[in-house]
């Protein structure tokens, strides 16, 4: 009985759109449905594996979570993809379903092309393609200067080249989608969910669904079986790189930044809005420690948008020490945002 495929659902979606957020949602409601994660971060500090396995659910133990850092997942095929693929299904208990979070800045395409490999396609199939949206990011124009310009042109043009790597990658996750989520819905008025929401179905393609969620929080009945079996329809997904055999991944840039013990957490957070406002930084994520606490704080910015809380007592042992991932476009100023971030 080891013939059937094991379904993979891909989760993509711009930097902090609620990819993380979405999948502790399904882990905390897979009823019994074992899963197992693969996570490719941009940037090299494991924050979502570090969230996601601080869930603690027991249908995804942690040596069913597999980080793969630092690295565009269809790139590392044969190196890093594969082999993770095979230590998952050589597990005792075998997973039900795997999820693989891609990073924010990922093509998805390139990465279901992977699922043809020999070893791969024999024993996976790509379930379903499912982009997480940050409506708010769309309704202020993050990722098309108009949107109504945009829509026009698309219905005289199938394909509109932008030379926007923002855009871009945000219209080849929308365009590759078998589901479409419109979520922090939470942040829109009602005529701003209802402007998105018909933006992303132009965008996607035919028949793909858009589900409106906050936090992420759609039922996994929803999002897992699918059964699109994506790497046998590639060509039904539009991509701005199909023109290119390879794809580089020079447009984003990304740094840690290491930072003393912090005394006051919400100057903290009011700096890092001001340096995303003076820098252009897309996402700011990683764990601070706090003077005289014996909780970690988990800090997380998309744009100027900052959120933080104390996510979980640091362990005995442990490390304690503070560490931010910025993340932006190529160019961005490394020097000047350390040294806001130094300020005492
Ligand atoms: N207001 C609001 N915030 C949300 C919602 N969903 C997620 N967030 C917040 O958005 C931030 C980013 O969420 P993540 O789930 O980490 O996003 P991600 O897509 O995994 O981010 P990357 O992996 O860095 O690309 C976090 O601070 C979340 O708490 C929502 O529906 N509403």
């Amino acid at each position: 009985m080891s013939a059937a495929k094991i379904p993979v659902t891909i989760v993509t979606g711009f930097l902090g759109a609620g990819k993380t957020t979405l999948i502790r949602h399904v882990l905390e409601n897979a009823r019994d449905r074992r899963l197992a994660l693969v996570i490719n971060e941009f940037g090299d500090v494991g924050v979502d594996g570090d969230i996601l396995r601080a869930c603690g659910v027991e249908n995804c133990p942690e040596e069913n979570i597999v980080e793969l850092a630092n690295g565009c997942l269809c790139c590392t095929v044969a190196d890093d993809f594969a082999p993770a693929i095979e230590a998952l299904l050589a597990h005792e208990k075998r997973p039900d379903h795997i999820i693989i979070e891609t990073s924010g800045l990922a093509l998805p395409k390139p990465l279901i092309k992977a699922f043809d490999w020999p070893a791969i396609r024999s024993r996976l199939t790509v379930d379903g393609v499912i982009a997480i949206i940050d409506g708010k990011a769309v309704a202020e124009g993050r990722f098309a200067d108009d949107p109504d310009a945009i829509a026009q042109e698309r219905a005289e043009a199938e394909r509109i080249d932008h030379d926007n790597p923002l855009e871009e990658v945000f219209e080849d996750q929308l365009a590759c989608a078998d589901l479409v989520i419109l979520n922090k819905t939470d942040l829109l008025d009602e005529a701003e969910e209802a402007q998105v929401a018909s933006q992303l179905a132009q965008g996607a393609r035919d028949s793909v669904k858009v589900v409106r969620a906050r936090d992420g929080r759609v039922d996994p009945l929803v999002l897992l079986g699918l059964a699109a079996a994506a790497e046998d329809d590639l060509a039904s997904r539009p991509s701005h790189h199909d023109a290119e055999p390879d794809h580089d991944h020079d447009d984003f840039d990304s740094f840690v930044v290491s930072l003393p013990s912090v005394a006051d957490p919400a100057a903290l957070v009011a700096r890092l809005g001001d340096i995303a406002r003076a820098h252009d930084v897309l996402r700011v994520k990683g764990f601070v420690e706090v003077a005289g606490k014996p909780m970690r704080l988990l800090v997380q910015g998309v744009g100027a948008r900052i959120q933080h809380h104390f996510d979980r007592a640091w362990k005995p042992g442990e490390e304690r020490a503070s560490r931010l991932v910025v993340i932006g476009e190529k160019g961005l100023d490394r020097d000047a945002i350390a040294a806001m971030l130094a300020q005492p």
